[in-house]
């Protein structure tokens, strides 16, 4: 039977005097949104590099994921400033596709997110918020088993953010991936996570794992950060 869970152990990891991680576990749901919320400098992003192996961990004993098979959605867009949109999307698939599949998934995509029209725009001309959608495109044309999203929609407005999340969410239910998400906004972890791991204390704990079906309110949550 398939494993269901990913499991990351003896994450250890110290600035100085400061003990963020010290043996420590976490299991993730696989082709799940896992949320990771937590106050702000409690070590999520840390967290996540760790794992990603962007940030080395203290002792030898973790088995971080592999860089193939990992995407990324960060706050700031990484788009080729010289490529038109489709040209960005399309360099990120072409390893993996042939020339007539590409068309066709680019095209999917564009779809899924509501922004054909602007194939043929360079990056300069768009906004964030469509900026940030092409990054999307671009996380998940790379046939990646993981998604990684650290703070994606904190530079975008409240009626963008509504849309590209639900353009996420639509993606997701087709284009099932294990997603690692933090966040420090309830809202997007309430409305985008299958399972929330509420972080604290130095060194982190897991301090509540929350199934996201039991209809918890954002202030239960809020008061459990
Ligand atoms: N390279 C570094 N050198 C020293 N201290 C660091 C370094 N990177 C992170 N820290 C410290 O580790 C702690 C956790 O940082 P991290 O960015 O992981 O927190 P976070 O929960 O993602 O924060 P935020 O929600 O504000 O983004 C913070 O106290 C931070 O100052």
């Amino acid at each position: 039977m398939e494993e269901l869970m990913i499991a990351i152990k003896n994450i250890n990891k110290s600035y100085k005097d400061n003990i963020l991680y010290k043996n420590f576990n976490i299991s993730f749901a696989k082709n799940k949104v896992n949320c990771i919320l937590g106050k702000s400098g409690c070590g999520k992003s840390t967290l996540l590099n760790i794992i990603s192996g962007l940030v080395k961990n203290d002792t030898n004993s973790l088995k971080t994921i592999e860089q193939r098979e990992i995407s990324y959605i960060f706050q700031e867009d990484r788009l080729i400033e010289w490529l038109n949109v489709e040209e960005n999307i399309k360099i990120v698939g072409k390893k993996f596709y042939d020339k007539e599949e590409l068309e066709d998934i680019c095209n999917y995509y564009l779809d899924m997110v509501g922004i054909k029209k602007f194939k043929t725009y360079y990056p300069q001309k768009l906004s964030g918020g469509i900026r940030q959608r092409i990054n999307i495109i671009r996380a998940f044309i790379y046939p990646s088993k993981i998604v990684i999203m650290d703070e994606p929609f904190k530079s975008i407005d409240v009626k963008n953010k509504k849309i590209i999340m639900e353009n996420l969410k639509n993606i997701l239910i087709k284009d099932k991936r294990t997603v690692l998400f933090v966040t420090h906004d309830i809202e997007e972890a309430l409305f985008l996570a299958d399972k929330i791991f509420i972080l604290g204390d130095s060194p982190v704990k897991i301090k509540e794992t929350i199934e996201n079906n039991i209809n918890l309110s954002k202030e239960e949550i809020y008061k459990m950060i």
